[in-house]
């Protein structure tokens, strides 16, 4: 037998498994207003700033909750400067080969039980938005925001996926405001004309909420926008910034960006990471007014750990990339609210 060969079990629909976990009216409201909030300070008619921060994968259930109700606290703090999203994020696209997220093996066994990853997918997002806390999440597999996508206020195409035609079709339509990142070796180019492609409807085959095949008509997501993530250099400098405004305005989209700071922007290293973002606040209250948000790595306990099916983990710290501390991070958010009042000010002064 040549080349590959696959099996393939049943798997529950989207619709069933809302039915075994509806969402209910208020929380549903909750996203509808995370959503505008974030789409409004995407397009400038709110001048707060957007933090997207949290683990960089979710693998523990309880740690993310608590990470997620010192997030509230927080966020119900510095309302009037940042609006504050968690990140969620249940599937990991790997280099090669790691743990790959919550959603394919929730037990950290290797097990690859996908059915009982959305149910906990699920569940936590509905917990995370009864606190009226806001949820993010990379959307990797296109079945996947069938099941999860009414309780995310925030998605990203990533780096290793902005070039692929089908995440392009299915940010298109996608409820949400979506980041799409500049590609893994730094390419800007490929993350513009990704927002250019999902901001046009377009038709593509799918898997409907029954299960069923179908053909998708999507409208079209006018709120995608550039996340600049580094590649082989760091590119949050301001130089790459105006370079990126400048492909962004070639194309006749919003001159707009949100910054992670991890990731290429600080070579994984949490440290730099938080060297990166208080960089990006003194920009910030220099008055920069592209940088609409940033993207932050962020966990209970700072760093990383390595996952291997049996053995402990240290409770609140990464398995993934490593991550800021809640100590640091809380200092920097407020730092980022700071910023943000700051540039409010400056630009009210500009303007007269
Ligand atoms: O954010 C997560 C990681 O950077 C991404 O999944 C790639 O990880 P890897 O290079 O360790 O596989
Ligand atoms: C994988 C991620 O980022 P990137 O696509 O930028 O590597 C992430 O944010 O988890």
């Amino acid at each position: 037998m040549a080349g590959g060969q696959c099996k393939s079990v049943p798997l529950l629909s989207p619709e069933e498994l809302r039915q075994e976990q509806p969402a209910s009216a208020q929380v549903l409201a909750g996203v509808a207003a995370a959503r505008a909030a974030v789409t409004a300070v995407l397009d400038g008619t709110d001048d707060r700033l957007l933090v997207v921060l949290g683990p960089c994968s979710v693998h523990d259930l309880d740690a993310t909750l608590m990470y997620a109700r010192r997030l509230r606290e927080l966020g119900r703090e510095l309302a009037e400067d940042v609006v504050l999203v968690l990140r969620t994020y249940f599937e990991k696209p790997r280099t090669r080969v790691g743990w790959p997220g919550l959603l394919s093996d929730p037990w950290l066994d290797g097990g690859y039980a996908l059915e009982d990853g959305l149910r906990m997918a699920r569940a936590l997002l509905l917990e995370v938005s009864e606190m009226d806390v806001a949820a993010a999440c990379e959307w990797l597999s296109p079945a996947v925001p069938d099941y999860l996508g009414d309780l995310v206020s925030w998605g990203a195409i990533g780096a290793r996926t902005v070039t692929s035609p089908v995440h392009r079709q299915l940010a298109s339509g996608l409820p949400m405001p979506v980041g799409l990142k500049n590609a893994v070796d730094g390419d800007v180019r490929h993350a513009v004309d990704a927002i250019v492609a999902a901001s046009r409807p377009q038709v593509y085959p799918g898997v409907g909420a029954r299960g069923r095949p179908v053909v998708v008509h999507t409208s079209g997501n006018a709120d995608c926008h550039l996340v600049l993530r580094g590649g082989e250099r760091p590119n949050y400098g301001p130089a790459e910034v105006a370079e990126a405004m400048a492909l962004l305005a070639e194309a006749g989209l919003p001159r707009r960006v949100v910054i992670d700071a991890s990731h290429g922007n600080s070579g994984k290293d949490h440290l730099r990471q938080h060297e990166v973002a208080l960089e990006l606040a003194g920009s910030i209250a220099a008055g920069q007014e592209q940088i609409r948000g940033l993207l932050l790595e962020s966990f209970l306990e700072p760093g990383r750990q390595d996952w291997a099916a049996g053995r402990p983990l240290v409770f609140g710290r990464s398995i993934t990339d490593a991550c800021m501390g809640w100590r640091v991070t809380e200092e920097l958010v407020r730092t980022l609210a700071g910023a943000s009042r700051t540039r409010r000010a400056l630009l009210a002064e500009r303007t007269g």
